[in-house]
This record gives C-alpha cells, structure tokens and sequence, in this order.
C-alpha cells in the first residue's frame, strides 16, 4: 500500500529476475540498487535495466525507490539524470551530506523543469551512514523539501566509525536514537538499517524490535522473508489495540460526564496517553488490523 514504509526491499539493480516479480513479496516499497549491490562492470547495464523496468513494469501500490551511486562519483550523477526521467517514486540517496543532498535538489530540480509536464517533485530518501551525517541530522533533514524518509546505514556507519557490526547492535544505539528523533522532529519517516542474517528470523525481530522501541516507523529488508518478520513486529499488538480502545472509550465516557481526569485499570490516563492510543489505532488502521470506526464510535 503506498503511504506506508514499514518494509523497504532491496533489490540489486543487476537482476532482471528479481526486478520482475519485486512487488509480489509485499513488501511497502523496493528499492531498486545501483550502489553496492551492483559491481563497478555492470553499472551501466544494471542503469538501463532499472530504467525499463520501471517504464514497462506495473509495481501496482508498490512504492518504487531507486537507490542511485554517491553523487560525487560519475556513476552517481548519470543514476541521477536518466532516473530522474524515468519517474521513480524516490530517490535513495547513499552517504548522504547536507551539503550533497543541497546539490542533487538542484540537479534534480534543473532536470525536472527541462522535462517539463505535470510533474510530482521526484522525493528523496537520503541514507545516513557517516558520523558527519549522524551528527549534523538536522540540517540534513532540512536540506531539501523532497526528504520523505531517512534510512539508517548501519554498515557503512559502523566502517566510517572503525568498529564491529554486532547482531545485538549495541554499537548503533546512540546513531539509531538520535536519527529517529530527528526524522520524527522533522515530519519524516525513520527507516532502520537492514539486518545482513537472512536465516535468521529471531535476530531480525529482536533488531527489528530495538529501532521501533527507538522510534524508527520501518526497515530495510535485503530478502523477501525478512518481510513478514519486520511486518510482525511494526503491527500493533492485539494487547495495544484492546488497551489502546479501552483508553478512548474511557475517556469519551469521562468527557459525556464531564470530568477531566479519567482512570483505566488503576491507572490514571491523561492527554499524552489519549494521543499515544490514538496514534496506535491509527497505525492498527493504516495496517490494516483494526476497523477505525471503532475507535470513532468509542465501541469495542
Ligand atoms: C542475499 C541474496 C544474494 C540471496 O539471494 P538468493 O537467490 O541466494 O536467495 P534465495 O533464498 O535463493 O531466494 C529465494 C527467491 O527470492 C528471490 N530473492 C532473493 N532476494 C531477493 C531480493 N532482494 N529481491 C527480490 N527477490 C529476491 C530469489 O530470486 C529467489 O526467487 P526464485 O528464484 O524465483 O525462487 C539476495 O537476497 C540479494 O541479492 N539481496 C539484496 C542484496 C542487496 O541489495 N544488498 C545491498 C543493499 S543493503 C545495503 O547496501 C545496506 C547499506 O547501504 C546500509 C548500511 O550501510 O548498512 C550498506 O552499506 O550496507
Ligand atoms: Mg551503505
């Protein structure tokens, strides 16, 4: 359904066989990649390829990413110019800086207004892989009006940085909080770094679980199992949803009898835990596993 990104497949640019059938896993969004999926040989081919491919292919709701080269490389800037025309839903934008993504908004722009048309303004997804990224966030965030979603680099961060990539992530804490405050500061969505084990599921819930706990709203996912995983862990639990339904029909009660302060189970509730209820069933809705309406009718 697009809207939502709780999963983002990866797939390498380079393989007509994956490309083809990318949407039928059911993943939010695919990422077509022309960066580290695809060797230096085949950039030109894998280009062309994902460029068809998107002309030909209906994706259906699928949101279609292009994750394009670094574009101080010339690999980088010539992704950009023939996707630009090719009409993705965004752009993936890898070691991203405040200043590039300044840069590829005005490449992207000048394109744009040369193609002319009815155009949407072609969206960005920068990946924040670098300490210089993590720590000027906010300004990167706000270095273009394309920005719809951030993804956290954990590979490419932990390398620039010298250390180990761990399954228990440790390493990323400080990166994973302050990116996904940042994103929901700024309005966008939190994307979580991808989890390289694709046998193993438990790993991926646990790590999949830390980002949401952090605030990430989806992650990257490298193979079509991980999907259903990470779509289990970002659904509400039905626990949520019954606590979260209890928690409005409590306080439409409170507000026909006109009192303030209302309690649910002992426990007092108030605007902030009204608002966190609201925003679950919203998220149950949008999931597709809660009816709104019964949220709006204070039913159960
Ligand atoms: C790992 C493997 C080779 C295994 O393939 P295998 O074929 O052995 O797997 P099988 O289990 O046999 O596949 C069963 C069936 O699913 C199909 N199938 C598999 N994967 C599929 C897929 N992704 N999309 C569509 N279809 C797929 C397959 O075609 C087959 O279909 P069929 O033949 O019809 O049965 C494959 O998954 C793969 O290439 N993954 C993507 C790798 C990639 O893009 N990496 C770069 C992005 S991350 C990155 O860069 C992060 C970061 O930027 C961030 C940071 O910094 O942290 C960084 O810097 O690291
Ligand atoms: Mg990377």
């Amino acid at each position: 359904m697009k809207g939502l990104r709780r999963s983002m497949l990866f797939v390498p640019g380079n393989h007509p066989g994956m490309i083809q059938n990318a949407d039928i896993y059911g993943s939010d969004s695919i990422i077509f990649d022309l960066e580290d999926a695809v060797s230096l040989q085949e950039k030109d081919s894998a280009r062309l390829l994902v460029k068809h491919a998107l002309r030909k292919i209906d994706f259906g709701e699928t949101e279609r990413v292009v994750r394009i080269n670094p574009l101080d490389t010339g690999c980088g800037t010539q992704d950009l110019k023939m996707m630009v025309a090719a009409g993705p839903d965004a752009l993936m934008i890898p070691k991203a800086t405040a200043r590039r993504l300044i840069e590829a908004d005005l490449m992207v722009g000048e394109i744009e207004a040369a193609l002319g048309g009815n155009r949407q303004p072609l969206a960005f997804i920068p990946i924040i892989e670098s300490a210089v990224a993590v720590e000027e966030i906010n300004e990167l965030l706000k270095a273009s009006s394309r920005i719809v979603a951030a993804l956290l680099g954990g590979e490419d961060l932990t390398a620039d940085l010298g250390i180990q990539r761990t399954k228990a992530g440790d390493e990323l804490l400080y990166a994973r909080s302050r990116v996904a405050m940042a994103c929901c500061a700024c309005g966008v969505d939190a994307i979580d770094t991808p989890y390289a084990d694709t046998m193993d599921d438990e790993g991926l819930a646990k790590d999949t679980a830390k980002g949401k706990t952090v605030g990430f709203t989806g992650k990257a996912a490298i193979h079509p199992l991980q999907i259903e995983v990470i779509h289990r862990v970002y659904a509400p639990s039905e626990a949520e949803i019954h606590e979260a339904r209890q928690i409005i029909r409590a306080m439409k009660q409170a507000e026909r009898e006109g009192k303030g302060a209302v309690a649910v189970d002992g426990r007092m509730v108030d605007a902030p835990i009204i608002l966190r209820a609201e925003k679950l069933l919203q998220q149950a809705k949008a999931m597709g596993v809660h009816d709104m309406t019964d949220n709006v009718n204070g039913g159960a």
